[in-house]
């Protein structure tokens, strides 16, 4: 049997082997490198904003800082159902009125004065304290007395607790979920003004590929017409035509120049095959190279090019990991800038097994939690289960606080089948990893034990 590595390591080696052919001067950038370039694209142009209302904001991105429209709560406010007293008691309990939430304010409450009133209620003017039902007793004669101290401002919710009116309850760049969602509400907004999605369209290329049915002849399926489009979105991208080109140059250049897209993204075709259309369409389009070949393993023909100002193109390899490789490190970077999105801290895990490095340059290998919570922890023991490599559990102990991540086999240039049962991408330095390094660790959106989605 192969070792369902050998096309990971093996292949790139033997690329640098000594029977090898004497590479071209090396125009590839490091992969941290590349990374950058594409990240300072992304933030080159200033986002596109517009006004949404709160209902369809949700997994937008904010484009200026949630400032509260009002203080929170707007009044002092009753936190039980009880009664509002004012000064020491007894207290008269004032037979006339309640307090509820919702409702006219009653007049000040005299000192020596009780009133009966609801959670969420107005605290009326002169109010000392709530004190819970249940903790008080009505005599026969009107009067009111406590069981306990009653402590001044005890369950009152003073106006402005939370915030005051102008205060920066989030800060721009925050991902609309439904909790940011309610505290907009709450804090007086109907609309929210968000970034645009950056529009990109896919262009696959590959005369081999089939969207239906099982390879035949030489035939393959195309595993990255359907992956991309749902991970671009994850990604923050408003993901238009997805279009099959097949290996035709002119069709891909009429393509590239008539597209109104803010990216494009091109699979297959980038390296030097009789049929790899993708770097002369690019030099006849006029096309500025900004990153043309990473040193990481797989994916290093990956490239990232100018077309027009606002309007680039990412080029992923055609083997899938390799084209997953080129979407994390090129267009995952550019799509946060031209979303608006934050970039998150670096996260960082130690790895369980030994991980064989690329001599120069880094690799990407797909991981799992070790010991994740909930269904990540399920993932893993599946994952590994599905792998043959083990029961999921960590090292446990002396992993200095890092999280411990396993390495998935099966991680070759061309298999899906790691990444598919992956927690996120470990970066492996050239040389790799011992068992307890720590590595960073790049999320995939979906993944559960994910620090943030739209990472
Ligand atoms: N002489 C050299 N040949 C190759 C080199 C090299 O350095 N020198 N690099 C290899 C590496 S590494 C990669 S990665 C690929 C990149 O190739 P392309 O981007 O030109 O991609 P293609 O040749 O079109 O396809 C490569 C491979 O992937 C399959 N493929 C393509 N598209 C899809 C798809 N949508 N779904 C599934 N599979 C796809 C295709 O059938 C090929 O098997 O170049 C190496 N060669
Ligand atoms: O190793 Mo290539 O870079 O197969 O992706």
């Amino acid at each position: 049997m192969t070792d369902p590595d050998a096309d990971g390591v093996d292949e790139a080696l033997a690329l640098l082997g000594p029977q090898a052919p004497k590479p071209e001067p090396h125009r590839a950038l490091p992969w941290a490198e590349a990374r950058s370039v594409a990240a300072r694209l992304g933030t080159a142009h200033p986002t596109r904003t517009r006004r949404v209302p709160l209902g369809r904001a949700l997994g937008e991105v904010l484009a200026q800082p949630l400032a509260a429209l009002t203080d929170l709560p707007s009044f002092d406010t009753s936190a039980m159902d009880g009664w509002a007293v004012a000064g020491p008691g007894p207290w008269r309990i004032r037979e006339d009125a309640s307090v509820l939430a919702g409702h006219a304010p009653t007049g000040p409450l005299p000192d020596g004065e009780a009133v009966r009133i609801a959670t969420g209620a107005r605290v009326p003017a002169g109010a000392t304290a709530v004190i819970r039902s249940e903790h008080a007793r009505a005599d026969a004669t009107g009067r009111l007395h406590a069981h306990r101290d009653v402590t001044h401002g005890q369950d009152v919710r003073p106006r402005g607790q939370e915030c005051r009116s102008g205060d920066r309850l989030l800060p721009a760049g925050t991902v609309v979920t439904p909790a940011v969602i309610g505290l907009a509400a709450a804090a007086g907004y109907d609309e929210l003004d968000t970034v645009e999605r950056p529009r990109v369209d896919v262009l696959v290329l590959g005369d081999e590929l089939l969207t239906t049915g099982l390879p035949h002849d030489g035939l393959i399926r195309d595993a990255l017409g359907p992956m991309l489009a749902p991970w671009l979105r994850a990604l923050g991208a408003d993901v238009g035509a997805t279009r099959r080109l097949g290996d035709d140059a002119d069709a891909l250049h009429t393509a590239v120049s008539e597209s109104e897209a803010d990216v494009l993204i091109t699979t297959g075709g980038t390296a030097a095959g009789p049929v790899d259309h993708v770097h002369p369409v690019l030099g006849k389009a006029g096309a500025e190279l900004l990153v043309d070949g990473v040193k990481v393993r797989p994916g290093h023909p990956m490239l990232l090019a100018r077309l027009a100002p606002g309007r680039c193109l990412v080029g992923l390899p055609g083997n899938p990991l390799a084209a997953v490789s080129g979407l994390l490190t090129l267009a995952e970077p550019l799509l946060r800038g031209l979303a608006g999105h934050r970039a998150p801290g670096p996260y960082r895990a130690v790895v369980r097994d030994e991980v064989h490095g690329h001599p120069h340059d880094t690799r990407l290998v797909p991981v799992v939690h070790a010991a994740g919570r909930g269904t990540a922890r399920d993932t893993a023991r599946d994952a590994l289960r599905a792998a043959g490599q083990g029961s999921g559990s960590g090292p446990g102990s002396g992993t200095g606080g890092f999280p411990v991540v396993v390495p998935l086999h099966y991680n070759g240039p061309a298999m899906l089948r790691g990444i598919a049962a992956a927690d996120g991408l470990a970066v492996i330095p050239p040389g790799g990893a011992r068992p307890g390094d720590p590595v960073e660790i790049l999320d995939l959106p979906w993944s559960a034990t994910s620090e943030g989605c739209f990472t």
